[in-house]
């Protein structure tokens, strides 16, 4: 459904914070493990300079007091102890505000150590409300400001990813399940969605959803969230991708998502190792490349959609009518079975028969029971049962039974017959292109003989004859269809019937199809020079409109009854194989048949020998026997005959297939329209079209998740990279570091996985999200599976997660 129109690329924006540093930290010997010189660059465990020495002015003496790492750092933005939230919020979401009204997935998410100044960044207090609020008291006012163009809805969800297990914060209701829906990505079942109208009113949420957090102090932050995880962390080790937050977030760090890292870091000497393990990941997270797309719904797909949706509607409404009149005339007239007055109903059926017989159908019963929806009959006719029974309406509309509206007008005309004359006319032009084309042939090989010139041109002019019929007003054809009908239903008295398989003469004959031009009119004098082609049957049998099949001496005369031919007329000529091909076979053959006039002419001088007319119930030589009525091509080879080849396709097949047309108006555009399938992905519990901005809380984690479109995670080789390098680093450095911490936090154990780049696995898609997935497990390292890093205090939730999703449309 979506269709990416924009895209962009770049990097993860990461941007680092320092927080001040609290009381505790201030006390003792502690001291600033982090310079910021500007906004974007920081030194990281600086040499601290003795400008108090009185060795200073000694040669060599370089003013050290203190030899650190000096570890210099260039970010997006670097926020110093002083920044306000509103400075944090000014350069990191406001920006993208404006790529997430243009369709643009976005994240904003806040990674650090415990008590490093995440949630106040992302949630805030309510006098210092974080980035969450700020972006959404943006957001909704951006949308305010562009109402009149376009309708936003904005979507929440807040859900907490903790020990493994997924809490709706804003409806809690136990732990939920996720799963990856094959169209929509990761979802997370039952996870409920909340439409704020105001900023005001989704701060309100999510106080109320904190209320829901699974929090617990700890030395490092009294209000940190995850304390008691110590013992929970111990249960079990989670692989990373079975991790439910990097399964959650997957599609949200890097790729098609434009992405914000903000990591919290304490300056005090007292978070060192944390502190450097953070700006040492952010650095490497810098590298992890985006590749945006905007998610622009195309307009025409809903035009299409709702253009279908009407059509649908339109014809239920047209069959319901129908019902209701249908039972209503049933009311009225309760003597006839089907409701309808009797001369309605045999004009109905004389319709019918004259109908079919057009539509060269294949069985006799179909004629002999007209007007009911028999499945033979509507494959026959290519009409379903809905159609067929809209189409009896318009037989009984049109014989003044019903009165019509303009909308079952429409309606009507969907499913009108009257490509029953244009099929009778292309297949005449078919013809006639062919005898042209032959034609042309034979002149410019100078093999046309004298009487050739005038048979093409009685073709010709039979032919606009018929052209001129199928135009002919409503009035006249109703006219004509009354003598039809009327011949047909005399025919009929005179238990006349349709023929019948078996019915074909059982010599062994073989036959030529002949296509007859239309029913004689008679004040038409094309049409008597027509007729004058005409085989010479029996008078009784000469209907004007309707030919009569012509029986052979031999058959009994009971069985000698006239057959009601069908239209397009078409007749086979039967010959015995010695007999002398025929005047108008010699017009319509190849150049490759050598042919004698003489013997056409003969041949046209015997008129008993000529073809008797029969339905056109043809079935090709490729099929013989589908049908009893085979005509058997003979003499003429096949495909060099202009009346084989157009003979060969089955009459009753282009009927059919025309009037099953429905003149669907949304036909072309469905086929233009491709419906993506990704661009609601983690949505499953509204619909489409819609801005969304979701939040959730991943274990410690305050997450706007939607999981947007599919994503390259081209960073992760970097990211795995650098999260192994941290993980060593972070080994090696764990002994000093716990002796440095002393004896308050030695004897904690807190461990969090990180992406492990092993070899075994290249190709693993390593995210951010992994190392923040709480992890329960003793500081070894394995040599398997993740590493852990550092003597932390409990499966540390590492990042507050912000996602928004948007669908332009
Ligand atoms: N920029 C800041 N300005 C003032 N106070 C801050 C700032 N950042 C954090 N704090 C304070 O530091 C304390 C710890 O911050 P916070 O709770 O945000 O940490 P955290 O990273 O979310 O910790 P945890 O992971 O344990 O939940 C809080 O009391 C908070 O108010």
């Amino acid at each position: 459904m979506t269709a990416a129109t924009t895209s962009d690329e770049g990097n993860v924006s990461v941007v680092v914070r320092v927080r001040p540093p609290n009381p505790r930290e201030q006390e003792g010997n502690q001291y600033s493990t982090v310079q910021v010189v500007d906004d974007r660059f920081l030194i990281f465990d600086p040499d601290e300079p003795d400008t108090s020495s009185v060795f200073s002015n000694l040669k060599g003496y370089d003013g050290t007091r203190r030899k650190g790492k000096d570890l210099k750092f260039i970010f997006d933005r670097v926020f110093g102890e002083n920044a306000t939230q509103q400075d944090v919020f000014e350069h990191t979401t406001k920006e993208i505000l404006d790529g997430v009204l243009n369709g643009y997935n976005c994240s904003v998410f806040a990674y650090g150590a415990t008590g490093a100044g995440k949630t106040h960044t992302m949630l805030g207090t309510a006098n210092s409300p974080g980035v969450m609020y700020l972006t959404m008291v943006e957001l909704y006012r951006r949308i305010e400001a562009i109402q009149e163009e376009k309708q936003c809805e904005v979507l929440i969800s807040y859900l907490e990813v903790y020990n493994e297990q997924i809490q709706d914060l804003l409806s809690p209701k136990g732990n939920l399940a996720i799963r990856e829906d094959p169209q929509k990505g990761v979802v997370v079942q039952g996870l409920s969605f909340h439409q704020p109208k105001s900023a005001d009113q989704l701060l309100q949420m999510l106080a109320n959803g904190n209320l829901n957090r699974t929090q617990h102090p700890t030395d490092a932050n009294a209000s940190s969230s995850r304390s008691h995880a110590v013992f929970q962390s111990r249960k079990a080790h989670i692989p990373y991708r079975d991790s439910k937050l990097t399964r959650l977030l997957k599609d949200s760090i890097g790729g098609n998502c434009r992405t914000v890292m903000i990591a919290a870091i304490s300056p005090s000497s007292l978070s060192y190792d944390d502190t450097y393990n953070t700006l040492k990941y952010a650095n490497r997270a810098k590298e992890i490349k985006l590749s945006l797309k905007s998610n622009v719904i195309s307009l025409d797909c809903h035009i299409s959609k709702y253009a279908t949706v009407c059509e649908e509607l339109k014809a239920e409404v047209a069959e319901l009518k129908e019902k209701l009149r249908f039972y209503e005339m049933k009311e009225a007239h309760p003597g006839q079975p089907d409701g309808l007055p009797a001369g309605h109903r045999d004009r109905a059926e004389r319709k019918s028969i004259r109908l079919e017989g057009s539509m060269c159908t294949s069985s006799p019963n179909q004629a002999r029971v007209p007007g009911t929806a028999s499945p033979t009959r509507r494959a026959a006719l290519g009409l379903s049962k809905k159609r067929l029974k809209l189409w009896q309406k318009r037989e009984m509309q049109d014989s003044g039974t019903f009165s019509q509206s303009d909308e079952e007008e429409k309606t009507s005309i969907c499913i009108s017959p009257a490509p029953i004359k244009p099929d009778t006319e292309r297949l005449v032009d078919a013809l006639l292109r062919v005898v042209r084309k032959q034609f042309a042939i034979l002149k410019a090989a100078d093999l046309l003989t004298p009487g050739m010139e005038t048979e093409v041109q009685e073709l010709e002019l039979m032919t606009m004859g018929q052209s001129a019929d199928t135009v002919e007003t409503t009035a006249k054809e109703q006219t004509e269809e009354d003598c039809e009908t009327q011949a047909c239903g005399d025919l009929q008295d005179k238990n006349l019937q349709l023929p019948q398989p078996g019915d074909v003469d059982g010599d062994v004959v073989q036959e030529e199809v002949l296509v007859i031009p239309p029913a004689t009119r008679k004040k038409n004098p094309v049409k008597r020079s027509r007729q004058e082609l005409l085989p010479d049957t029996s008078p009784s049998l000469r209907s004007p409109v309707i030919p009569v099949k012509r029986r052979r001496q031999t058959e009994p005369s009971n069985q000698s009854n006239a057959r009601v031919p069908s239209t397009p007329e078409v007749q086979v000529k039967r010959q015995r194989k010695s007999s002398i091909p025929s005047r108008s076979q010699i017009n319509l053959r190849s150049s490759t048949q050598p042919l004698s006039y003489k013997a056409n002419e003969a041949t046209r001088s015997r008129p008993s020998k000529q073809a008797s007319l029969c339905t056109p119930k043809y079935t090709t030589q490729a099929n013989p026997g589908a049908s009893t009525h085979v005509v058997t091509k003979g003499r003429v080879p096949l495909g060099t005959s202009a009346f084989q080849n157009c003979a060969a396709i089955p009459p009753a097949a282009l009927a059919a297939s025309d009037l099953n047309t429905t003149f669907d108006l949304t036909e072309g555009l469905d086929k233009t329209v491709t419906f993506g399938t990704t661009e609601f992905t983690g949505w499953e519990n509204f619909d489409s079209q819609r801005l969304a901005c979701t939040f959730g809380k991943s274990s410690g984690v305050a997450v706007f998740t939607m999981n947007g479109l599919s994503v390259k995670h081209s960073g992760s080789a970097q990211l795995a990279s650098a999260a192994k390098s941290y993980a060593h680093r972070r080994k090696r450095s764990s002994s000093s570091t716990s002796s440095r911490l002393g004896s308050s936090t030695a004897n904690r154990v807190r461990t969090t996985r990180l992406t492990h780049g092993t070899g075994k696995n290249p190709l693993r898609p390593p995210t951010i999200a992994e190392s923040c997935s709480p992890r329960v497990q003793s500081g070894k390292k394995t040599g398997k599976g993740p590493m852990a890093f550092g003597r932390t205090t409990s499966a540390a939730p590492m990042t507050r997660f912000m996602h928004l999703t948007a669908v332009k449309s």
